[in-house]
């Protein structure tokens, strides 16, 4: 009978490993996948590692795991799993890519208002005596314009829920449909118009060579100077040190974000700043996102496994899952 080795190399919820177990022929392991010369040597006999954001699947991970057929990202983004590598070395990428938007787009909302009313300054103002009501005035949302960078699935989630909230909605992606867009009350238009009437502007692209630094210093010259910006989708896609002179300049008003271009991220002149508002990349971090990431990214490794269609593999058509597999072993 065989014998398979799922790797859990993040924290994930305890339910992907019951679901890991529910096949006799599975045995769980885990390992901290930051800690990376434990990883490489956890990797050898591994057939499945499962990840979240914290654990990077490059090149040398791939090379250090030679029984290796699958792995399964418990999230939505792939930046840190090097695909076309593992599709060279006949592994199946798989992502939860549904488990986690609701968790992240009310994530994103929170910050947006955050920023707007300044909650995480003026609680902290409080709570160390501090009656500051005049410092802390806010900004209103309804009938200011919201950008929205990538209308997907979290986009789209952002920009109906500030629809609500009686937000003028822009978006700019290449590849969302005007029937989409009209469909959400959404106006599609250029990367220059939204960065040109934007009041808030909200993240929501996969960090990919395309999307790294667009928000850099020629999209900080051409911004409103009341401008908001949210981000909750990767650090990489603001160049950090260009906001940093956009916030202090006054060239922009604000920021909220979730993610950086380094992580774990403790120490950055950006948290320095009184308009800015941060959270640890937590976008995710729900009891409902983490059950539906584990038990999507355990299932999708069983089906792999077991040589069955993976929907949500993403590493095909050209490597269908059996083909990739049977290369695999
Ligand atoms: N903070 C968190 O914890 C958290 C949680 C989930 C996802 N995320 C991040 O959010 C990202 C988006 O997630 P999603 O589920 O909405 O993904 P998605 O694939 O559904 O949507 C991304 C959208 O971006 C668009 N796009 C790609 N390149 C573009 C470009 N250059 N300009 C404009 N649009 C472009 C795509 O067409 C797509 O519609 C993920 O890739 C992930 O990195 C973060
Ligand atoms: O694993 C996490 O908590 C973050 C995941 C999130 O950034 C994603 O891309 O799905």
């Amino acid at each position: 009978m065989s014998h398979y080795v799922a790797l859990i190399a993040d924290k994930l919820s305890t339910a992907a490993t019951a679901v890991l177990t529910e096949d006799s022929s599975v045995e769980v392991r885990h390992v901290d996948g930051t800690d990376r010369p434990a990883l490489l040597a956890a990797l050898a006999d591994a057939h499945a590692v499962l990840v979240r954001s914290a654990t990077r699947i490059d090149a040398e991970a791939l090379a250090a795991a030679p029984r290796l057929e699958v792995v399964a990202r418990a999230g939505v983004g792939l930046d840190n799993v090097d695909v076309p590598a593992a599709t060279d070395a006949g592994v199946l990428v798989v992502n939860a890519p549904s488990s986690n938007v609701v968790s992240a787009a009310e994530h994103a909302v929170a910050l947006l208002l955050a920023l707007a009313r300044n909650v995480p300054q003026a609680h902290g103002a409080l709570k160390q005596g501090r009656w500051a009501r005049s410092l802390y005035t806010g900004v209103e949302l309804s009938g200011k314009t919201l950008g929205v960078l990538g209308l997907g699935r979290i986009g789209s989630l952002v920009a109906r829920r500030m629809a609500a909230f009686d937000m003028r909605v822009v978006a700019h992606d290449p590849y969302a449909t005007e029937e989409h867009a009209r469909a959400l009350g959404v106006r599609l238009v250029g990367l220059d118009e939204l960065l040109d009437e934007a009041q808030f502007l909200t993240v929501h692209l996969p960090l990919t060579d395309h999307t790294r630094g667009l928000l850099g210093f020629d999209a900080f010259q051409r911004v409103r100077s009341d401008l908001r910006i949210v981000n909750a989708a990767r650090g990489g896609i603001i160049d950090e040190q260009e906001l940093y002179a956009a916030l202090k300049e006054g060239r922009v008003a604000g920021a909220a974000l979730d993610v950086y271009a380094t992580e774990p991220c403790t120490d950055s002149a950006l948290f320095e700043l009184d308009n800015v508002v941060v959270t640890p990349h937590l976008g995710a971090s729900t009891p409902e996102a983490q059950e539906r990431a584990g038990t999507q990214a355990a299932r999708s490794v069983l089906d792999a496994l077991a040589g069955r269609p993976v929907p949500d593999a993403v590493n095909t058509p050209a490597n269908t899952p059996a083909n990739v597999l049977a290369s695999a072993r």
